[in-house]
């Protein structure tokens, strides 16, 4: 049945992290603790023999579509998220390196004395060496999210699903921050999501991901322990479906 998730069925697996789960409770930039135990989660699944790529959020720098100062160019103020993105990702791999995991780095936007342009040829060799791989730079245009970014990776990669770690439990019936009645959906289709505009993630993210039937799951990173319970625990997060 494809509207139950199946941890059996899981090997190849695009994990979206918003950049403001870097900066943990503290507002800053980077929070070396919640780093440290984001890394060990993550070494946990690759020691469990899951091909993983990583794409990261920008927020703890900066995003674009929100800035506040709206006579600014926009496709300008995206291009600085999107190096942001980078930024994360150079970071995140980094602590990885130091604790013995072999990473690669590719990035959308031409940065080649930092890291190697994104080729999907490239990221499936590294994926299959069994490299973490950190896709950045988002989708390389304005106007887009990571979120978006991440479906498109997953879809482009042959990924068997995305993993959407976030603030929250899971899909709910409305914002959970805004609306105290709202309540927790464990699974829900694609046009579900849209029809009711759930805005978990972007709507171009959830449009890609159906129309290619990429499903993905949402579950709360506050504790990074939650990754694998999310990837082998059908019950863990919410399951969104074709
Ligand atoms: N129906 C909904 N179910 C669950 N969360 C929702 C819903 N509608 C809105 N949200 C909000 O979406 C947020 C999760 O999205 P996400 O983790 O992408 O945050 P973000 O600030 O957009 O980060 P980034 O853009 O860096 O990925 C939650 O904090 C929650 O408040
Ligand atoms: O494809 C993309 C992805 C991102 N951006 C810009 O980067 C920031 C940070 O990304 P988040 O998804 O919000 O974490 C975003 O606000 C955009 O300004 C982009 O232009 N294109």
């Amino acid at each position: 049945m494809k509207n139950v998730y199946k941890s059996e069925n899981i090997h190849r697996v695009l994990l979206k992290l918003s950049g403001e789960v870097l900066s943990g409770k503290k507002g800053i930039i980077y929070d070396e603790t919640v780093i440290d135990s984001l890394t060990d989660a993550i070494i946990t699944v690759h020691n469990q023999n899951y091909e993983l790529g990583i794409v990261l959020g920008g927020g703890n720098i900066f995003r674009g579509g929100s800035w506040k100062n709206k006579n600014l160019n926009r496709v300008v103020l995206d291009s600085i998220g999107m190096l942001a993105t980078i930024q994360n990702s150079l970071y995140m791999a980094e602590i990885l390196i130091s604790k013995g995991i072999d990473c690669a780095i590719f990035s959308t936007l031409a940065v080649d004395k930092v890291v190697d342009r994104y080729t999907p040829q490239l990221a499936s060799s590294a994926l299959e060496q069994g490299k973490v791989c950190f896709f950045s730079g988002g989708t390389g245009n304005p106007y887009f999210t990571t979120d978006t970014a991440a479906v498109l990776r997953a879809v482009e990669l042959q990924a068997d699903i995305v993993l959407k770690a976030t603030n929250v439990d899971g899909l709910y019936s409305a914002d959970p921050k805004k609306d105290k009645n709202a309540h927790f959906i464990s699974s829900a289709s694609f046009e579900e999501c849209l029809q009711k505009r759930l805005g978990v993630m972007d709507l171009t993210a959830f449009s890609l991901a159906m129309d290619n039937t990429m499903p993905i799951k949402i579950f709360n990173i506050s504790q990074p322990q939650m990754l694998i319970e999310a990837l082998t625990n059908a019950e863990t997060g919410t399951y969104i479906h074709p």
